[in-house]
């Protein structure tokens, strides 16, 4: 029997997994997953959320109003997720995001001790945040670069 060609590559693999995490997210407006990978090895997976032990249902996911009352002083970013729940040591490692990292994701990502970053979308190209990463992550020679696998959608099908 001939070998099965229609495998995924390594890259729409993590980044897959990096979309499916996304999923598990509850903020209504944006999605975000992140996927850290050592030797081909998945070492680390988080996606934007309220921190641990928060009640979602006290929680507030608005984006616009009094500071204090909307979600963006209490989300935990995906990628940061990810790193802190990483099972080993980070170094040299490359993360999978959907969305390319903010600054305070960005100098997470450095002192973690990645060295690469494949992102899926960069739609807040040219805002100060993301102006700010790609300084600060070109001073500290992180490479970033969009993602190049050929799948844009990926089926999961759950069967015998
Ligand atoms: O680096 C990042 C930047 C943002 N996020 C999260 C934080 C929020 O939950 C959403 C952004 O919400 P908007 O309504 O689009 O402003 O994305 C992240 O996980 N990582
Ligand atoms: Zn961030």
């Amino acid at each position: 029997m001939e070998k099965r060609l229609e495998y995924i590559s390594w890259e729409e693999y993590f980044m897959g997994v990096a979309f499916l995490s996304a999923q598990r997210s509850k903020d209504p407006t944006t999605q975000v997953g992140a996927c850290i990978v050592k030797d081909n090895k998945v070492i680390g997976m988080g996606y934007n959320g309220f921190p641990k032990g928060s009640d979602d249902d006290f929680m507030s996911w608005e984006r616009e109003g009094d500071i204090l009352n909307t979600k963006y002083p209490y989300v935990v970013h995906a990628e940061l997720n990810a790193i802190l729940n990483s099972i080993k040591s980070l170094d040299n490692s490359t993360i999978y995001v959907t969305h390319f990292p903010c600054n305070e994701c960005s100098k997470a990502i450095i002192q973690s001790g990645i060295s690469e970053i494949i992102y899926f979308s960069d739609k807040h190209k040219g805002s100060d945040s993301t102006k700010a990463s790609e300084l600060i992550l070109k001073n500290a020679n992180v490479s970033y670069r969009k993602y190049e696998g050929n799948k844009l959608k990926l089926e999961v099908l759950f069967k015998d």
